[in-house]
């Protein structure tokens, strides 16, 4: 089981520079990935053409075997979730309960299955405190939680986070913490696009980067982040540890405290 991206290019209708060209990747069902790269290098083009959302100009995409090209957004939606960079392109509902179970009653799950799935994403996403509260009047770091929920509560096989940590305070920042254990106990494979390097280091294994529309590396995030003309090309500064551990000449490839202070 994975989502297999062979040599999709896609450019959006009015704009004649290519959004993405050639891209090719594998993600394994359960792989947390990040796709790292500077703006307008195709990151958000390509998880948008992943999630259905586009269809490429060239090229395929299977998601558990099934080929995109012929399925509708919606149709991808229970296997793929997209939680968007920007929470209000996504929320439609003028209710906050009614935004997380849109998409359950579509599906006509029972009133039980709803629930349950309803109070499980409210739990991880720390939103109880705005259920009362119209969907734009939620401040809009928090707001970013009650589009998670909608994800965590349709409970894809894959999951997709675009710049979660983006805007975050600290409370943000530990609710993503959260939402990340759980995820991970659910065994939903993660992507995400950041810019946050600290959080990429933290909590995916496997790296992609993406430069000039195409993918230029990927790999562990121990080879990644210790390739600085990789990093260079995809205007990328490495994490902390590891500018710190190169800086003091550490062999072993560091990228968390721990590892710094035992090799310090
Ligand atoms: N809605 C759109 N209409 C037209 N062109 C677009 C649109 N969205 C993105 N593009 C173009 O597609 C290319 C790739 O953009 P994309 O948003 O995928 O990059 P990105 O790597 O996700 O950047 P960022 O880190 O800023 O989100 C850029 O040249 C961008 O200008």
């Amino acid at each position: 089981m994975a989502i297999e991206v062979k040599e999709i290019s896609f450019s959006y209708p009015g704009n004649p520079v290519t959004a993405v060209e050639n891209v090719s990747m594998k993600i394994e069902k359960g792989e947390r990935v990040a796709i790292i790269g500077q703006n307008g290098a195709g990151k958000s083009t390509t998880v948008k053409l992943i999630n259905n959302i586009y269809k490429p100009t060239q090229g395929k995409i299977f998601v558990d075997g099934i080929d995109t090209s012929t399925k509708t957004t919606a149709q991808i939606a229970p296997h793929v979730g997209y939680v968007f960079q920007n929470p209000n392109d996504q929320i439609f509902n003028d209710d906050v309960i009614k935004e997380i179970q849109y998409v359950l009653r579509y599906w006509k799950l029972s009133e039980e299955e709803i629930g349950q799935r309803t109070e499980e994403a409210i739990e991880v996403t720390g939103i109880r405190p705005y259920l009362e509260t119209h969907p734009f009047d939620i401040p809009l770091p928090i707001r970013k939680f009650l589009t998670i929920a909608v994800v965590l509560a349709v409970s894809p096989d894959y999951v997709i986070l675009d710049e979660p940590t983006a805007g975050q305070d600290l409370w943000g920042c530990e609710q993503l913490k959260i939402v990340m254990d759980y995820l991970k106990k659910k065994g939903k494979a993660v992507i995400t696009i950041s810019h946050d390097m600290e959080y990429v280091a933290e909590h995916f294994e496997r790296v992609i980067v993406m430069a000039h529309k195409n993918v230029i590396a990927d790999g562990s995030k121990e080879d990644i982040f210790y390739q600085p003309d990789i990093l260079k090309e995809a205007h990328v500064t490495p994490p902390l540890c590891a500018r710190i551990g190169q800086k003091m000449g550490i062999k072993k490839k560091i990228l968390n405290i721990q590892e710094l202070v035992e090799n310090l």
